[in-house]
């Protein structure tokens, strides 16, 4: 099987299509990959590490007020188009499969004028933009929220949930907190911001940090790679100072087999992580992005709420206080965590790579 890969700008977006990958790769070692990505996307970052082969588009985002940004954006998605059919023919994959993302667009708009079959993957409970543009010609839609439904063609939309929950569950994690200079016997709240790091749960770690030094529970921050010194200036200028079990760190490459080892969860409502923290049964506390389209994140955090899945702080509501009472109601009081956790377990989808792996090979014409 060969599969032309598109995804990009956000790991959200770029970690469901190596997962699928992944899963390719267990039932068919032969599958041959090649992933296009943009220039400014994290995934030039991402991809190259993993081996697979990796090609560039230019690419940009529409401007929502009226600019002529806009008129350099529709040129550059034209001439992307134009390179990606080059790439198409070039490469002749049997499926190409986009999770989302501008450069997803020009890559499946090319195979849909070259009638090559083409899947899109919608990781939210609201659909991208990208994905809805696509959708009309796409041959197959596999989603991960039943909410996304209302935003596809009936016929030829699945749930498959996200493969990067498969993933996660079926890893064997020999992790050890010890890389972190912390202690594998303690408990561990890891507190991420999406890929990237939020500045408002930063700033709310960083005013909870006197209480955390208390605790008696390990905490790790990821502050994000471009964040993390503008939190430790802070963090010096506050005259704080972070106790031996209390860790900042920029990013940690191998989160799945590291949220494996963690006792709660810290959040964005990003879809990815969603499927990753249910996918384990984490106990988790989300904090949506009041910043995303169509505000999809409080209605992804909202359906795992409503399930007891999860707690949920708006943005507005987080400071250092609500961000420790949360953690500590979850910390300190082991049952309300394992009620949470068999909850959480019940949402994951963790055959969802199975089930994208059987949605592709439905498409390739023989
Ligand atoms: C701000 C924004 O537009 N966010 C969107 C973006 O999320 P974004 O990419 O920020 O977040 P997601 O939660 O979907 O995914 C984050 C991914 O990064 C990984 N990770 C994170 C931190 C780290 O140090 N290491 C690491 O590997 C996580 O394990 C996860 O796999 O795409 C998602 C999927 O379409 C959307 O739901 C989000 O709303």
């Amino acid at each position: 099987m060969k599969v032309m890969l598109s995804g990009g700008g956000t790991g959200g977006h770029i970690y469901p299509a190596l997962a699928l990958a992944d899963i390719i790769k267990e039932k068919e070692d032969d599958a041959e990959f090649l992933y296009v990505g943009s220039f400014r996307g994290v995934e030039k970052n991402i991809v190259p590490k993993t081996g697979m082969p990796f090609k560039q588009l230019h690419v940009q985002g529409f401007k929502r007020s009226l600019s002529m940004d806009n008129v350099k954006t529709v040129w550059l998605f034209l001439k992307a188009v134009k390179q990606a059919k080059k790439m198409i023919r070039d490469f002749q994959p049997d499926v190409v499969v986009g999770t989302g993302g501008y450069v997803s667009g020009a890559v499946l708009k090319a195979a849909q004028k070259l009638h090559v079959p083409t899947v899109i993957h919608e990781q939210n409970s609201v659909a991208g933009v990208t994905n809805k543009f696509l959708a009309k010609n796409a041959t197959k839609i596999g989603i991960a929220f039943p909410d996304a439904q209302a935003f596809f063609p009936k016929e030829k939309t699945e749930l498959i949930g996200n493969p990067r929950a498969q993933e996660v569950a079926k890893m064997q994690s020999d992790f050890s907190w010890t890389t972190y200079g912390l202690s594998d016997d303690k408990k561990t709240l890891l507190i991420f911001g999406g890929s990237q790091g939020a500045p408002a749960i930063n700033l709310a770690t960083l005013a909870a940090i006197p209480a955390f030094n208390e605790r008696d529970y390990q905490v790790v921050l990821v502050a994000g790679p471009k964040r993390i010194d503008h939190f430790m200036d802070l963090l010096k200028e506050q005259g704080k100072t972070l106790s031996d079990h209390v860790k900042v760190l920029p990013y940690i490459e191998n989160m799945p087999a590291v949220m494996q080892k963690a006792t709660v969860l810290v959040s964005r409502a990003g879809a990815t992580s969603i499927a990753e923290l249910t996918a384990l049964g984490l106990p988790a506390i989300l904090v949506p992005s009041p910043f995303v389209t169509g505000d999809h994140q409080s209605k992804n955090a909202k359906s795992l709420v409503d399930a007891g899945a999860a707690l949920a702080i708006k943005e507005p509501d987080l400071d250092g206080n609500s961000l420790v009472k949360a953690a500590d109601a979850l910390l300190q009081n082991d049952a309300q965590a394992a009620a949470m956790k068999g909850q959480s377990k019940q949402v994951g989808i963790t055959d969802a790579g199975d089930r994208f792996y059987a949605l592709i090979k439905s498409v390739i014409k023989n």
